[in-house]
């Protein structure tokens, strides 16, 4: 329970201003406060060394950019009086190192610890995605290594420009008109309990790193979440690749045939799938449905590709370094 007694403590002080701050944030427009995060996430990753805002920004506003701030790691300062205050922002040393590895931000790293822990669980249950634990820890031959590099390029993002993405989405728009059927399962789609946080969920997704999404069963996270990023990447005329995890093999297979009827397509063209043994559809699919083990395996092999040094893996990262966005589905189980 926070408590509001006041402090004489210059301890207490700073707790009861963090407070206040905090509190004036959650006052901020969810607009405003998305279009803060997109001009700080768009300095972030800029080569420029301050940003500072206008000196329109009301009080409430310049507290949402100095939490937003800290929150990315940045470091912010507020000069001026009246009406000319104004709020800057400067990236911190690990900012500017960040984006000097930038093009490694798609490659996960693990502390040694972590390797350790992973290496033994991946030597004692190699994941099975249709390779044998022979293939996994066995010899590796250059051979094999490009086969499977040329068959992984199922997590590649579609090579689609602007006019081919616009054509998809006629397409679709037309499907739904001259089938009933379509124009029937649409009109249930938009009748789902997640239909009216489209918006929310696909601004949110655009201006945070990670968001968890929470809601009663069958209100449709797993078939319309997939479906509204990509409505909404398209709709901006940009192609991406979604890869969503599922539990088992036999949802990973639904969930995309779902998916494909609902846009009145077959499994294998937007919406693909890979699993144990089997996939459907690869590069030109925009929307991947595979196993936990499935992106597990290929993010740690690309993550760290000398992790099994009995079996040196060299993927290259072009397996993940497309991937735009990923869907894992937490089950949270809550008892009384
Ligand atoms: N194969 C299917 N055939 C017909 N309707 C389906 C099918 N799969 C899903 N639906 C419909 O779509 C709705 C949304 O399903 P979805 O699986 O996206 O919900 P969810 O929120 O992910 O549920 P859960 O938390 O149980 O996974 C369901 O209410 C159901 O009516």
């Amino acid at each position: 329970m926070a408590s509001t007694a006041p402090s004489s403590s210059g301890f207490g002080k700073k707790r009861q201003k963090k407070g206040q701050r905090q509190q004036e944030v959650t006052n901020v427009a969810e607009s405003t406060r998305i279009r803060i995060a997109q001009v700080l996430e768009q300095f972030r990753v800029s080569n420029d060394e301050v940003y500072t805002f206008e000196s329109n920004l009301s009080n409430r506003d310049r507290a949402a950019v100095h939490m937003l701030c800290r929150k990315m790691g940045m470091k912010s300062k507020s000069s001026g009086r009246g009406d000319q205050r104004r709020i800057s922002v400067f990236k911190t040393k690990q900012n500017v190192d960040a984006l000097k590895g930038k093009d490694m931000l798609s490659c996960f790293k693990f502390s040694e610890e972590a390797n350790d822990v992973l290496q033994d669980l991946f030597t004692r249950y190699p994941p099975g995605d249709g390779e044998t634990s022979e293939q996994v820890v066995g010899k590796h031959s250059k051979k094999v290594d490009k086969l499977r590099r040329r068959k992984d390029d199922m997590f590649c993002k579609p090579a689609m420009n602007k006019s081919e993405i616009a054509k998809r989405v006629e397409s679709l728009a037309s499907r739904i008109e001259n089938n009933p059927n379509l124009r029937q399962i649409t009109a249930q789609r938009s009748k789902l309990p997640i239909a009216s946080f489209k918006d929310v969920i696909t601004s949110n997704v655009e201006s945070n790193q990670v968001v968890l999404i929470s809601g009663e069963t069958g209100c449709g996270k797993t078939t319309q979440v997939p479906q509204f990023i990509l409505d909404h990447m398209w709709g901006k005329g940009e192609t991406c690749k979604i890869v969503c995890t599922q539990p088992r093999r036999i949802s990973a297979t639904s969930v995309s045939e779902r998916i494909s009827c609902e846009r009145g397509e077959t499994v294998g063209d937007t919406v693909g799938y890979k699993i144990r043994l089997e996939s459907r559809g690869g590069r030109q699919s925009s929307i991947m449905f595979c196993t936990n083990g499935v992106l597990l395996r290929v993010l740690v092999t690309n993550g760290s590709a000398s992790f099994n040094k009995e079996a040196p893996r060299k993927m290259g990262k072009d397996d993940i370094s497309d991937i735009t966005h990923i869907i894992v589905v937490l089950i949270i189980l809550i008892f009384n």
